[in-house]
This record gives structure tokens, C-alpha cells and sequence, in this order.
């Protein structure tokens, strides 16, 4: 969280493993049980965190270039964002190389430690514009982690600032759209759909907008994509048992596959 600090004393004899911490980086694979698969299981959660990291900041960069007006730039960093969503995606590929057998022998040393509780992910869905009330409570305990996230889940998502632009190109969008309570989950609308529809039919005239809505569409799919591999994983792992963060487990992660981020988005297709 700490990552806004630039640091400026440079060392002549500065080293590969100074310049990445691989100090700090490599002796934080901590298995609690010594299990062999323990080792598999931490470093799939660590990449995946660093990779999440990573989305934040691009996708911090993309809101900031599209206020901005900055489109190009914008669209490079959330293309970005989808070629790292599609490498976390592949990892599930050696995740499901655990068996059911193996897992549940280091299971019990998780207690109730779940990735329920990954604030990146919690970030990432924010500015996607998932936000399900009682969310936050999970993250009470963590005093500094709560107000980073409950800031994010005033602010607005990417789709907000997209809608912006629709309106700054002209058109007609309520304003109780522009100034909604953004802590509050997207609602579809029906202007917010007919802007849409015509950046789709006259896809010359606003050519920019029509990327923009694409790239959207690129990371709403693979971010369902992720969901679904890591609640087919899962099943196959556990199968139905309750999950250590204290949900149902896959029906559970099944319900959430139902949302839409960017409802008009998808809406419009089978009209167009
Ligand atoms: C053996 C592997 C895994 C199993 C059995 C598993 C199981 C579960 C279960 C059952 C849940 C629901 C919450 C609960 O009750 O615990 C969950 C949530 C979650 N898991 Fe995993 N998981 C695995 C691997 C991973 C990996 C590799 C990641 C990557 C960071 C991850 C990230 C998450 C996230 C972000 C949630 C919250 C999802 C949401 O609320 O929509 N999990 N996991
Ligand atoms: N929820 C998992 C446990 C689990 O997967 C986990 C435990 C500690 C840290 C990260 C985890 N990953 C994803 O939920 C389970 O029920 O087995």
C-alpha cells in the first residue's frame, strides 16, 4: 500500500536482487504446514496479488488519461490490464494440477484466512463497479486497508467516467446518472443504452467512443472469465464443502458470475 514513495539514493554497486527486494520477495513463502503443495498454493496467491497490483495502477493511469481526455494513452493501459487478466487467468492451469487429496492435507493450517479478504481484488471490483453493501465490513479489523477501501467505494468506476464522455460528446445523459451516489451499484439506464447503441451504429462518427466501449467489454468478459476459472477450480479442488471465509463455497462464487458491470454494453448487442 505504501508504493507512493520514489526512491532517489541510487547505489553505484546497486545489485539485480537490491533493485527487486528479492530479499523480502523470496523469504515470504511461509507454509504453515510444510506440506510440498503448500509451496504451489502460496505462490499462486502471491503472483496473482503482485499481478493485481498491477491493474490497480493501470487501471488508476486509464481513469486518470480518460479524464484528461486522453484517450490513446487510456486505451494502451486498459489494453494492458486485459493481456494481465488473461495471464491470471492461465494460472488456474497449475493451480488445478492439485489434487483434492493434497489440499485437504494443508487445508486446516488456512483457518479462516480466505481470498475473501484480498483488498486488491476488493479494489479492482470497485473500480469495475461491483460494490455489494456490507462489503467492507469484512476489512474492520485493518484500520488503514478500510479507509483506502472505503474511499474507493465512494469514487467512482471506470463506467461512470465513460458515461462522462458520452456526455461531453453530446449526448443527452439524466443527470441523475452524471451525479449519482456512486457507493451505489450501477443501475442500467435507458439513454445510457441509446447513446451507446448509436456509438455502436455510426461506429465512424465516434470511433473513439466505440474503442472505449470495447475495451470495457474486453475486461468486464475476462474478469468473468477469472471468476468462473477459480469456481471451476474450485469445485474441482473441494467440490461443495463450506469455504474457510465462511460462504457456501461454489454456489456462492457460482452467484456472483450472474453481475454486470457494464449492463448497456451488453444489452445493446442483441438489438444491434
Ligand atoms: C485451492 C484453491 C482455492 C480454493 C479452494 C478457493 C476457495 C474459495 C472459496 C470457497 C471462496 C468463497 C469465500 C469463502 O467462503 O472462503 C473463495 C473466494 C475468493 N478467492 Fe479463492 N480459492 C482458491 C484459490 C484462489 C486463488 C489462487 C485466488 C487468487 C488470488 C483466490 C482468490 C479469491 C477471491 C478474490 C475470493 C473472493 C471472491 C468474491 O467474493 O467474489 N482464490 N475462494
Ligand atoms: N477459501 C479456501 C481457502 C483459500 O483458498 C485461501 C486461504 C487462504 C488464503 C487464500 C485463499 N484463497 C482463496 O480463497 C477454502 O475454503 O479452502
Amino acid at each position: 500500500m505504501s508504493d507512493q514513495k520514489v526512491y532517489t539514493d541510487f547505489k553505484d554497486d546497486m545489485t539485480y536482487a537490491d533493485y527487486l527486494s528479492l530479499d523480502s520477495l523470496l523469504s515470504s513463502q511461509n507454509r504453515l504446514s510444510g506440506h510440498h503443495d503448500e509451496m504451489l498454493f502460496i505462490v499462486i496467491h502471491q503472483v496473482s496479488e503482485l499481478w493485481m497490483k498491477l491493474i490497480i495502477h493501470e487501471i488508476q493511469a486509464a481513469c486518470q488519461s480518460l479524464k484528461e481526455n486522453q484517450f490513446e494513452p487510456a486505451f494502451k493501459q486498459l489494453a494492458r490490464v486485459s493481456k494481465i487478466q488473461e495471464q491470471i487467468i492461465k494460472a488456474w492451469d497449475v493451480l488445478a494440477t492439485m489434487t483434492p487429496s493434497e489440499y485437504i492435507e494443508f487445508r486446516d493450517s488456512l483457518g479462516k484466512a480466505s481470498g475473501f479478504q484480498s483488498y486488491q481484488y476488493r479494489l479492482i471490483e470497485f473500480s469495475l463497479g461491483y460494490k455489494i453493501p456490507h462489503i467492507l465490513k469484512i476489512y474492520k479489523q485493518d484500520q488503514e486497508v478500510f479507509n483506502m477501501l472505503e474511499k474507493a467505494y465512494h469514487s467512482k468506476g471506470l463506467y461512470d467516467i465513460a458515461i462522462e464522455k458520452l456526455a461531453e460528446a453530446g449526448f443527452e445523459i439524466p443527470d441523475e446518472v452524471l451525479n449519482r451516489d456512486f457507493s451505489n451499484p450501477y443501475q442500467k439506464n435507458t439513454e445510457v443504452k441509446a447513446a451507446w447503441s448509436e456509438v455502436y451504429k455510426d461506429s465512424q462518427t465516434y470511433w473513439t467512443l466505440y474503442q472505449l466501449a470495447e475495451k470495457l467489454v474486453d475486461l468486464e468478459d475476462w474478469h468473468q472469465q477469472w471468476r468462473f476459472r477459480h469456481m471451476k477450480t474450485v469445485e474441482r479442488i473441494i467440490g461443495f464443502k463450506k469455504g474457510t471465509g465462511g460462504s457456501s463455497g461454489v454456489n456462492y462464487l457460482k452467484s456472483v458470475l450472474d453481475s454486470y458491470f457494464f449492463p448497456e454494453l451488453w444489452d445493446l448487442r442483441t438489438e444491434l
